[in-house]
C-alpha cells in the first residue's frame, strides 16, 4: 500500500508463478514478433475492439512520432472464449499462453483482493462489482533501436485499467516517473511490476496513485515484456469506493462508465491531457 501511493508501483516476487514459464512465455513472444512480416499480417489491425490484434501505437495515422514497439494485444477471459482467435505459430504460442493467462489472472485477483485489505473494502470487492471482469494481455517487442535519442518505445502514459501485472524480463527499459525525474525500473529476475491505473486511483478515491510511465528504447538488444491488464467490463459504473468516503473524505471523482472513460483517455492522453482531470469533483 505504501508503495502504491508513493510510487504507483512495486514488485512482486514470490508470486507462484513458475520461473520457467515466466521466462517461457517471453521466449515464445519473441520468436511471434520476429516472425516474418507475411506470417503476421493477418493479425494487423487499426480496430481497437477486435480481441487478438498487432498494433503499433494508439493513433498511427495521427501521431507525430511512432512508437518503437510492437505490440499484439489480446482478450484472455474467459480463456476458451478467446483462445481460438490467439496465433498457432509458434506452435506452442497457445498452449504456452493459455497457461500463463490463467496463472496471471489468479495473482492478479489475489493481489486485488490483498488491495482490498489494505483499503478497507470487503474482499472480492473488484469481482462483485465487476470491475476486473476483463483480461487483456499486451505482449510488446522493442526491436533494437539505432539511435535511441530519437524516439522511445512507449510514451509518457499512465495506464487506464486497474492494476498491471508486468513481466519484464531481463532488459532495462522501463522508467517510472517520480518528483519529475525518470527512474530506471531494474529488473528483478521472475518479478513482476505491478502498477496501479487510473481506475484503482479513483475507486481508492486517491488513496493510491496511477503514475506515468514510458519505454525507452536499446541500441543493443531487444526487448519483449508481457503486460496483463485487468480492466473493469465496459458498462460497470466507476466511481471512489463509498466505504472510502465520509464527511473527512468527499469524492474526489465523480462517477462514470468504463467505457466513456476509455474513450476520453485515449484522446486525452493522445492530447497531453491529464486523463483524470475531467472526471475530478469541483470541491463544495
Ligand atoms: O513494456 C514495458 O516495460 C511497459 C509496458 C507498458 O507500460 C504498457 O503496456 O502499458
Ligand atoms: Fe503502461
Amino acid at each position: 500500500m505504501k508503495a502504491g501511493q508513493e510510487f504507483g508501483f512495486f514488485q512482486l516476487i514470490n508470486h507462484g508463478i513458475p520461473n520457467d514459464l515466466m521466462n517461457d512465455v517471453l521466449k515464445v513472444a519473441g520468436e511471434f514478433f520476429r516472425l516474418p512480416a507475411e506470417d503476421k499480417a493477418s493479425f494487423y489491425s487499426e480496430d481497437p475492439k477486435k480481441a487478438c490484434r498487432l498494433y503499433t501505437s494508439i493513433d498511427y495515422d495521427k501521431e507525430k512520432v511512432h512508437y518503437w514497439r510492437d505490440n499484439l494485444r489480446q482478450s484472455c477471459h474467459p480463456l476458451d472464449r478467446y483462445i481460438e482467435d490467439w496465433p498457432a505459430n509458434p506452435t506452442r504460442y497457445r498452449k504456452v499462453m493459455g497457461k500463463y493467462a490463467l496463472k496471471v489472472r489468479e495473482v492478479s485477483l489475489l493481489i486485488l483482493d490483498l488491495i482490498c485489505e489494505g483499503l478497507g473494502l470487503e474482499l472480492g470487492y473488484f469481482e462483485a462489482g465487476g470491475l476486473s471482469n476483463v483480461q487483456l494481455m499486451g505482449l510488446n517487442y522493442y526491436p533494437i533501436c539505432p539511435d535511441p535519442s530519437l524516439t522511445l518505445g512507449l510514451p509518457k502514459h499512465s495506464d487506464v485499467n486497474v492494476i498491471t501485472l508486468l513481466n519484464q524480463g531481463l532488459v532495462l527499459g522501463l522508467q517510472v516517473l517520480k518528483d519529475e525525474e525518470w527512474l530506471s525500473v531494474e529488473p528483478i529476475p521472475n518479478a513482476f511490476l505491478v502498477n496501479i491505473g487510473h481506475t484503482l486511483q479513483i475507486i481508492s478515491n486517491g488513496k493510491l496513485r496511477s503514475v506515468d510511465h514510458r519505454v525507452v528504447t536499446n541500441k543493443h538488444i531487444a526487448r519483449a515484456t508481457i503486460a496483463n491488464f485487468v480492466h473493469p467490463s465496459g458498462d460497470s459504473q466507476i466511481a471512489p469506493a463509498t466505504a472510502l468516503i465520509d464527511k473527512c473524505n468527499l469524492p474526489l471523482y465523480r462517477q462514470f462508465t468504463y467505457n466513456e472513460f476509455v474513450r476520453t483517455y485515449v484522446t486525452d492522453t493522445h492530447q497531453g491531457t491529464p486523463p483524470l482531470k475531467r472526471y475530478e469533483q469541483s470541491k463544495p
